[in-house]
């Protein structure tokens, strides 16, 4: 039984319906072609339910559910190898799932891989007109699209060069201007914009917002910043199987991030003559190891260090975000209490936090006042969480005090 249907509407805004799909792959080729050739002769069809996992083989994908109508975009995210791609070959008719329904309705574009769909002998002329002949577009329609395909896609002095010659972001170029252009009703799109240069990202973006309201949009990505400016549903996947689904996209980054907070500290450099004891925050709750911080909290940082170096070192702490963005620096402490000789604390306090809920990575740095050469830097010395009641993607939220004039 084929299980990607195309239906006629029942519910026409509802474009996509998902229920229990699941894939199996088998981790070794050998032994894969050898169940193949078992199913065969064993009359088994690739869709048969409960069937148990045999040696070597796994889930990729398993029971994943969602409907989407048009107007909405689920993000699929998940760290490498969760099952994403997988899925969305599965959505687009590439390969068959083993258990579970897929119904599309509709012209689906995809964006899968790079210059998937693409014909690499032809030109970028002549894939155009190919890809739009499979999405059923007649000649002539297509004739009326090309001028903004070409435009949009900047293409227009390699158009007629075979696809197979084109540059990552050319491929990519034109595949979004084709995949935007064609009018899907659904549209899939796995990382690639990645690929593209800043002006193209912003591009896609504007057409993605335009074309939004008429389509329903899969999107892959991990781009945390991406995902959160287009989707309002969001499956976190985790070994295939859904690990958070719905549309609280900020919990679902903030479980995202979770899985890559665990970093130990790492050394970056060293000249051996200091050694930093420990970094505190002080009186602050601890949830899960990290200090809980409120938004606009006042914060107290010791920072404890070992040194054998002559002058007193210069303090240089850095506070990064959970995409490694530099969001914040402390230069030198004003308030250093010497305990003996070589064990010192340097003292922070800032008022007022007003980085944006999170987690926060802090990095430490030391460096000789003389010649502003380094000492020792050490990265994620420790991590804190800013608790507060709303997501915001920015890193800083200001308190900027309303003030009334009466006019
Ligand atoms: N044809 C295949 N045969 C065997 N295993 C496969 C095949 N395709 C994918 N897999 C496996 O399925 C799992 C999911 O892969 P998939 O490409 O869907 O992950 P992903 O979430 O898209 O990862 P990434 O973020 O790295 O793109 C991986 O363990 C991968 O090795």
């Amino acid at each position: 039984m084929s299980v990607i249907e195309k239906n006629n509407p029942t519910d026409e805004d509802v474009l996509v319906e998902v229920s229990g799909l699941s894939k199996k792959f088998c981790k070794d080729l050998k032994t894969s072609l050898w169940y193949g050739i078992m199913d065969l002769f064993a009359g088994y069809s690739g869709n048969k339910k409960n069937r148990e996992l045999r040696s070597k083989e796994f889930w990729a994908v398993k029971d994943i559910n969602f409907t989407l109508r048009r107007g909405e975009c689920i993000g699929l995210i998940g760290h490498n190898g969760a099952g994403k791609s997988t899925l969305l070959k599965i959505l687009n008719g590439l390969i068959n799932p083993d258990e579970g329904r897929v119904i599309m309705r509709g012209k689906v574009s995809a964006l899968i891989e790079l210059g998937a769909g693409f014909n690499p002998i032809l030109t970028g002329r002549e894939n155009i007109y190919n890809n739009g002949a499979v999405l059923g577009f007649s000649r002539s329609e297509i004739e009326r699209k090309l001028q903004k395909i070409i435009e949009f896609s900047e293409l227009e002095e390699f158009l007629d060069m075979p696809v197979q010659n084109y540059s990552s972001g050319m491929k990519v170029r034109l595949g979004f201007a084709v995949a935007a252009q064609m009018e899907p009703d659904v549209l899939i799109i796995d990382e690639v914009l990645a690929v593209g240069d800043l002006g193209f990202k912003l591009k896609c973006f504007k057409i993605i917002d335009e074309i939004l309201p008429k389509t329903a949009i899969i999107f892959v990505s991990h781009s945390m910043p991406h995902i959160s400016r287009i989707c309002n549903q969001i499956i976190l996947l985790d070994r295939g199987k859904t690990k958070f689904q719905g549309e609280d996209t900020a919990k679902a980054i903030d479980l995202y991030y979770a899985k890559f907070s665990e970093n130990d500290s790492n050394v970056i450099f060293d000249d051996g003559s200091t050694e930093i004891k420990k970094l505190q925050i002080l009186d602050k709750p601890i949830l899960d190891n990290l200090p809980q911080v409120n938004w606009g909290d006042n914060i107290d940082i010791s920072l404890y260090v070992n040194t054998k170096f002559k002058t007193l070192p210069k303090a240089y702490i850095t506070i990064f975000d959970k995409e490694q963005r530099p969001v914040a620096a402390l230069v030198q402490s004003e308030n250093i209490i010497e305990i003996n000789s070589n064990e010192l604390i340097f003292k922070f306090h800032i008022e007022k936090i007003q980085l944006s809920k999170g987690l926060y990575n802090i990095n430490v740095a030391f460096f000789n006042p003389l010649n502003n050469a380094p000492i020792i830097r050490v990265n994620s010395v420790l991590a804190f969480q800013v608790l507060y009641f709303q997501d915001t993607w920015p890193p800083m939220l200001l308190d900027a005090e309303m003030a009334f004039e009466e006019v």
